[in-house]
Order: C-alpha cells, then structure tokens, then sequence
C-alpha cells in the first residue's frame, strides 16, 4: 500500500437545510496530518491529510457548531492526531477514542482530560486484523464514569455479536446502525433485527449516518430516507447524526457533504426530531459534563 488516497469532496456545496444553532457533528475524523501523525503500520488505507483545519472549516460551512471526533482504523490505537485536533478546538470538538485493551487506568484518565468519552470497537474484517471479544468486554469494564463504547459492525454479524455486546455495562452508540441493506425498506430483515436489538436495552443509541455507504443508488439516497427516517422517529432519544467526514475509504461515490446535510430533514422532518437528533442527543453523551 502506497497511494494515499483521497476520500472527501473538493468543494462541498452549502446545504439547503440550516441545522439548528449548537448543532453537533456527532461522527467525523481526521488523518494526520501524516508528518506529525504517522499512520498505522497496520492501517488498511493509506489517506491524504485532512487535519483539523480542514474539518472546521467544514464545520462552519456546513452551519455546524461542534463535532464529534472518532479515531479512524488508518491511526490505529494511537489516538494522538484525535487528541491534537480536539485540543485545536477551544473547546468544540470531543472524541471517541481506539485502545490498547491493556491501556492502563492512567491512561483512560489522560484520554479523559482531553476530551475523549468512549471507545470504539470495530469489526470489520476490511478495516482491522484481529477484535478481540473478550479483552474488548475487559476494557468495557473499567472505562471512565460517562463514558460508552462505540461499536461498528455489518449486519450480517448483529446476531453473533449479540452475547458480547449484551454483557457491555456502559451504553452502546452503533455506527451507522450496523449497516443495514435499506434497499429491503423499513421493514426489512435487518432493520427489523435492528430494531429487535434496540428494543433488548434502552441504553443502545445508533447513527443515522452514511447514506453514501448504505445506499449504493447514490445521491439523493431515496432509498436510505425511506428506510431510515422510521427508525429516527420511533427511537428519537437515541439517535445522533454525522457526516462521516473525510469518508474513509470513499473512492467511487465520493458524497457532496452539503448533499449529506440536506439528507437531514427527509430523516427527521420536524424542528422537535432535529434538535434532539443534532444537539439533545450528542450532547448527553459527549458535553454531560
Ligand atoms: O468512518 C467510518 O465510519 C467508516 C469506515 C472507516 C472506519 O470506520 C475506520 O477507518 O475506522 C469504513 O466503513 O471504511
């Protein structure tokens, strides 16, 4: 692997929709930059830089007030690229971190002071080597008071991960709830498995995130607004919205972001369903304190 890639849009148009003042970017990252933050040795994608700079310029001009940083596969468990661009903030940008499993409580504490308030699991075989369950579950034991774990799977492994995730004590945030196939609609098989596991615990939130990956019709994403925006009405509490920014991996459909931000109101078509989506919600589990 040598070419690094390009994943995100030259000039994102401005949306239509004006997401409410406060509104929270509650899933987006940033890579490297590389001279300061090497990537992973065990990365699966190799990205151009797209630091901090970048993403808050993107922030302002797409009308959002904060974001939600979550360390990407390409930086591994080294979380310092995450960590710079939250301090880089003042104040509007926290995180969600990738560990060691073996990480001390020490340094849960330091990820803590800088602004980290969960960790992520990710099980996609494309992305990491190895997800190990049971130092995974070890690690969800002792996490910081607050904090949640972010897990990020395919449909087809819901079921088998099931007992895992059941035996989790702190919150669960899905990411882009598990990636369904919306082409089956809102009242497919894996919306309805979905929908089975939200109902098993009330403390299971989801990302409403990512038409671009989940809808392979493209732009405007027809079928994701048809499957999704059910899901966001009838679990409007637990539910957070993102742009995925700089769309790790995207080659081919590389998403317009003002196109992703106008996806808002087709999911969550009331003043009352966008505030919680966009500022109620993030903020619970990222500015509690
Ligand atoms: O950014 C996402 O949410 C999705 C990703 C990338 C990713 O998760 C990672 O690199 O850690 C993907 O599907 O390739």
């Amino acid at each position: 692997m040598s070419e690094r890639i390009v994943s995100w849009h030259g000039a994102p148009s401005k949306p239509a929709y004006t997401p409410p003042p406060g509104a929270i970017d509650a899933h987006c990252h940033v890579f490297g930059p590389m001279a300061r933050f090497p990537f992973s040795a065990k990365a699966k994608y190799l990205p151009q830089d797209a630091g901090p700079d970048m993403l808050f310029a993107l922030r302002d001009h797409l009308g959002f007030a904060k974001n939600v940083i979550v360390q990407a596969s390409c930086h591994g468990t080294d979380n310092a690229a995450t960590l710079d661009a939250i301090a880089r903030s003042n104040g509007k940008a926290r995180g969600v971190a990738v560990v060691d499993p073996a990480i001390s409580e020490e340094g849960l504490a330091a990820l803590h002071d800088g602004g980290i308030r969960g960790i992520r699991f990710n099980f996609l075989k494309r992305l990491v080597d190895d997800a190990p369950r049971d130092k995974f579950l070890e690690v969800a034991k002792r996490l910081p008071r607050g904090w949640h774990v972010v897990i990020y799977f395919e449909a087809d492994i819901l079921e088998d991960l099931r007992p895992f995730m059941d035996a989790i004590p702190v919150p669960l945030v899905i990411d882009h709830m598990g990636r369904p196939d919306v082409r089956q609609g809102p009242d497919g098989a894996d919306m309805k498995a979905f929908r089975a596991f939200l109902d098993s615990r009330p403390d299971i939130w989801f990302k409403a995130t990512c038409p671009d990956r989940l809808d392979a019709a493209g732009a405007p994403w027809d079928a994701f607004a048809r499957a999704v925006a059910p899901l966001v009405a009838d679990y409007q509490d637990r539910v957070l919205w993102g742009t995925d920014w700089p769309h790790p991996n995207m080659q081919s459909a590389i998403p317009d972001d003002g196109h992703l931000v106008d996806m808002i109101p087709r999911i969550a078509p009331t003043v009352e369903l966008q505030r919680k989506l966009l500022i109620d919600n993030p903020t619970a589990l990222y500015w509690a304190d």
